[in-house]
């Protein structure tokens, strides 16, 4: 659905983007991580066609958007909706007005909009707002009618700049399950710029990571989580400095799909007799799988810690020893 096949785009000296190729498959949530100045909001622009890459091509839905003018590129932007961090809503409209507009653009007549504005509303759980201007609206409520106007021509694609990053824990929860299922009922693409591994665990189905304008790793999200000394998955499933225990081995292991569910640790202290202690565990639910990362302090130091890595390999469980003494 979203094609971006060796795009690079500078600004003067600065290469914002260095070759980059991601693909977003039709009904896909995909994430793009990275740090700031990394060209998150670059790569957003040129899907958006509101600026155009020096070299490589970004198709969205089977178009080159750099190959249109004028009224062709018109078309293509409204295929595409946008939501943003801090929601850009017009002050002195109401919430259906807000919404109205984004209708207007597309050629609705008065009647239409109003109906479909509602509607739109509805969409988001907002319609009993309908009437109300943003500053009477929660953070929550003012990205909902945001994404009500995004949706509003009917895009297949919808892209998020830090949708959330302006709200707390509970409304980023909301908003992305309001994302999620509208993403399944109406088979919309999304891809999400954002700086929170939270939203990326929720709900991408894949995501990749931005450094210095180049893809350093990306992929499904459970194939990440599986690929040895993935910066995704360190980020994503956070076990923090390793502790220094002498006499002791620190392995952390990774679990991804299955074998999370299995007693793998209880087998390792049953089998090779090891009382073993979990110093943290990190476990969550990626695409409907359990995958985490566990932190294990294995007593006697380098050749048992050794022992458990060979045991864990064999039960497909990835283990990687921090430190040993
Ligand atoms: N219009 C512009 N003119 C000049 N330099 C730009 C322009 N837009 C982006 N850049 C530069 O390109 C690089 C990538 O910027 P970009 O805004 O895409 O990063 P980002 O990952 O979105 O960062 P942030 O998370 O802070 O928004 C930065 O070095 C930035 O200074």
């Amino acid at each position: 659905m979203i094609t971006i096949d060796h795009v690079s785009r500078s600004y003067g000296d600065v290469r914002a983007l260095d070759d980059v190729s991601i693909q977003v498959g039709r009904g896909e949530i995909f994430g793009v991580v990275g740090q700031s100045g990394a060209g998150k909001s670059t790569l957003l622009r040129l899907v958006n066609a509101i600026e155009r890459p020096d070299s490589g091509s970004v198709v969205v839905d089977d178009v080159e958007l750099s190959a249109l003018q004028g009224r062709e590129l018109r078309a293509a932007r409204h295929r595409i909706g946008m939501v943003f961090q801090h929601f850009n809503l017009v002050g002195n409209r109401t919430a259906a007005q807000n919404v109205e507009f984004a209708l207007e653009a597309v050629g609705r007549t008065r009647g239409d909009r109003k109906r479909e504005a509602r509607d739109m509303l509805d969409l988001v759980g907002l319609a009993h707002r309908a009437d109300a201007y943003p500053s009477e609206l929660s953070g929550g409520q003012r990205q909902r009618v945001g994404i009500a106007r995004a949706l509003a021509s009917k895009p297949d694609v919808l892209l998020s700049d830090e949708a959330t990053s302006a709200l707390d824990p509970e409304t980023t929860r909301q908003i992305l399950a309001l994302v999620q299922r509208l993403s399944a009922d109406l088979g919309l693409t999304v891809l999400l710029i954002t700086h929170e591994m939270e939203v990326v665990k929720q709900i991408c189905d894949g995501a990749a990571l931005l450094e210095s304008g180049r893809v350093v790793e990306q992929g499904p999200l459970l194939d990440l989580v599986n690929t040895p000394g993935s910066r995704l998955a360190h980020d994503l499933f956070p076990l923090g400095e390793a502790p220094d225990l002498p006499g002791f081995g620190i392995l952390d292991l990774t679990f991804a799909g299955g074998e999370a569910e299995r007693p793998t640790i209880a087998l390792l202290a049953r089998d090779l007799g090891l009382d073993v202690s979990i110093l943290g565990a990190t476990i969550e639910t990626i695409g409907g799988q359990q995958a985490g990362r566990t932190r294990l302090a294995i007593p006697g130091g380098g050749e048992a810690t050794a022992q458990a890595v060979t045991f864990l390999a064999e039960r497909g469980v990835r283990a990687e020893a921090v430190s040993s003494r």
